[in-house]
Parts: C-alpha cells; structure tokens; sequence
C-alpha cells in the first residue's frame, strides 16, 4: 500500500513570536504545498528521501540503517528530524513501533522561508503514515500531533504553523485553540528575501532577549497581542472593504516595528518592506519567525506595482493565493 499526502504552506499575518507566550496570533494557509509519499519497507527501518529539500549543499537520502547524502551526516540528520519524529510519533501512536516505512519528499515551499515549510512537511507526513498505519485522525489530531514534532524539534513552538497547516483557511489562534475566521480574498505580494531563518534559533533569540529584560519586552508582546485583537475586530466588522484594509494594513506596520523591536528583522527584509509601501502597499511586514525568508505587503490596489518595488529591491514577489484546504490524502494505492 502507498499513500500520498500534502499539506499547505502559511502565512502570520498578525502576532508571529508574541503567539509563543501565549498571546493570539492570526494566519492562513496559502497555495503552496509540500508532497509525502508513504509506504512501508521490509527492514523494519525509516527511510526518507527528501531529494528536492532546498538547503544550499545538501542533497540527502537517509534511514536509519543506510544513509546516502552528499553533505556531513550530522546536517542530513538534523534536517531531516522533523520528517523522522513525524514518522516515529505515528508508529507510536499505531503500536507499530517495528513497522517499516519509506517516506518521499517533493515541495513547492522554500526552506526556512518563514512559510511553514517545516510544519507542512511534518503535517504531511503525519497524514500520509497515519493513513498507511491505519490511524483514523481527524486533521485537528494531525495539527496538534505536528506541533509535538515541533516541540520535540524546536524546543518550543506555539502549535499555529501545523494547526492552520493541518485544518487549512483563515484563523485566529490563542494557547492551542483556533477558531476559524470569515473567509476573504487577501490582495496580498509575498516578498522572500532568498535567505533562510532558523525557527528555533530565532524563537531561542527572542527567549534570551526576554529573560534578559522582562520588563522591556513583556510590554512588547502585550502590544503584538492588542494588534492581533484589534485585526481581528477589524476582519469581523461590517466596515467597507477599503476602510478594512486601511485598518489592517496601519496594524501589520505596527506588527512590523514590534519585530523589528525584538531583532528578528534583517537588512534585507526591512528594504523589502520599505520598497512595498514607497510603491503604495498600504501595509507590509515580516511574515513568520524572520532572520531572513519573507515579508508580505497588503495592496488592494497595485499588487503587480508593488511585486515590481520587490524585485527592484533584490526580492523575489510571490503573489499566493489562500487555500481554503489544510491537509489532502490526494491518492491510495493497494
Ligand atoms: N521538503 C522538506 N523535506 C524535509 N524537511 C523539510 C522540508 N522542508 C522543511 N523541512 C524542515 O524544516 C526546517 C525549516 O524549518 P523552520 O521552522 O526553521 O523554517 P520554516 O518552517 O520554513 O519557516 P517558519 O517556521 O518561520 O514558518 C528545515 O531545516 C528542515 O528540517
Ligand atoms: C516564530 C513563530 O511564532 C512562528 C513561526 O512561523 C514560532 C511559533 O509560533 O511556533
Ligand atoms: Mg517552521
């Protein structure tokens, strides 16, 4: 039997990093998605083929009594530890500890990106497995299993990149409880920097940064947690669609300085930002754990102007669509 999965990629549209203390966060799932193969093997073993993963220099093939890979073994496994901990956290669950399993990995998102690359592959291959064991999960079960991966990875992870992964659309999220928000087409240009972040060494960052001066950034992430709050009376209000996202966008500029506060901002990303709304972007920010990956602008009324700003300024624009739809078993074979 083989079973293949995919799960989408995200936006944070408001409240990145503030949402790991427990402050709400609001993102959506976007067009981009990451593909998981899954089939069993007689070994007894796990095998992952992530051919196409996008980390400068590493091509890897790897299981646990065979590994093929063209970099140092303690990157291949280091890269590939949210896929494993997916896999072994499955087994776990079906009682088939012993059980054999090949994964293989294509995707369409960048790596380290700020999209939820990692939180896809994990959601996707939690799907796929699940399925082949047996499992009957609901997505919401696969997004709260994609955040233990996270964690387990990480070390810390607030759980919105695989909950809104797993369940798809638009939602407010707050300490593990989401609640989906009225669906709407966001006129939105993803700008990526073409550099990488590392989550957990940014989520690390922030974590000395507050354990050095609590009483400076706590205030910090109060105010994120206001801007979120205030978003989402703005999304749920009857105002008309321009006054809408006048509001929104005055906010993301808000989120934006906040991050920039906090140091996850880069050079790059903050000219992304500033060549968005010079070329008339009502709103524009980092979008996911920063460090490099990328920015997003809101612009109603000039999205390809401001795609054009973004790659004038060294970017590359991604104008991405919100997927309705989370987690997809897309083919069962016998
Ligand atoms: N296609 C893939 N195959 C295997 N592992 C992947 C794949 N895509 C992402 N990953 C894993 O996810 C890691 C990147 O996750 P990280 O959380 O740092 O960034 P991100 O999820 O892309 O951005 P953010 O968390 O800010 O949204 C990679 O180093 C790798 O371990
Ligand atoms: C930086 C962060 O807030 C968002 C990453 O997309 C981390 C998390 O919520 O787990
Ligand atoms: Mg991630």
């Amino acid at each position: 039997m083989r079973v293949l999965a995919s799960a989408p990629a995200k936006i944070i549209l408001f409240g990145e990093h503030s949402v790991v203390y427990g402050k709400p966060a609001i993102a959506a799932a976007i067009d981009l998605r990451t593909y998981v193969w899954a089939g069993f093997n007689d070994r007894g073993a796990i095998k992952i083929e992530a051919k196409d993963i996008r980390v400068p220099g590493l091509t890897v093939s790897f299981s646990e009594d065979e590994i093929y890979f063209e970099s140092d073994y303690g990157k291949a496994a280091e890269v590939l530890s949210y896929v494993r901990q997916a896999i072994e956290l499955v087994r776990e669950e079906a009682d088939a500890n012993g059980k054999g399993v090949t994964v293989s990995i294509t995707s369409q998102i960048p790596v380290g990106a700020g999209l939820g690359s990692s939180a896809a592959v994990a959601v996707a291959t939690i799907g796929a497995v699940s399925k082949l064991l047996g499992l009957e999960l609901t997505n919401e079960e696969i997004g709260k299993l994609g955040h233990k991966v996270e964690l387990l990875v990480q070390g810390a992870s607030s759980g919105i990149d695989p909950t809104v992964s797993a369940i798809g659309g638009f939602i407010h999220y707050e300490k593990g409880d989401f609640e989906h928000l009225p669906f709407m087409e966001l006129p939105i240009v993803v700008g990526y920097t073409g550099s990488s972040g590392s989550t957990k060494e940014l989520v690390a960052m922030v974590r000395r940064t507050y354990e050095e001066m609590p009483e400076v950034i706590e205030p910090v992430l109060v105010a994120m947690g206001k801007i979120v709050e205030k978003a989402r009376d703005v999304i749920t209000s009857d105002l008309d669609e321009e006054l809408r996202f006048t509001r929104l966008g005055r906010l993301m500029n808000l989120n934006h300085g906040l991050l920039d506060a906090l140091g996850v901002s880069t050079k790059k990303l903050s000219e992304l930002v500033y060549a968005a709304r010079v070329a008339g972007a009502i709103g524009a920010k980092i979008t996911g754990a920063g460090g490099g990956g990328c920015m997003y602008a809101l612009a109603p009324e000039n999205q390809s102007e401001v795609a054009t700003a973004i790659t004038i300024a060294g970017g590359t624009p991604m104008i991405t669509r919100i997927s309705r739809e989370g987690l997809r078993i897309e083919e069962v074979l016998p």
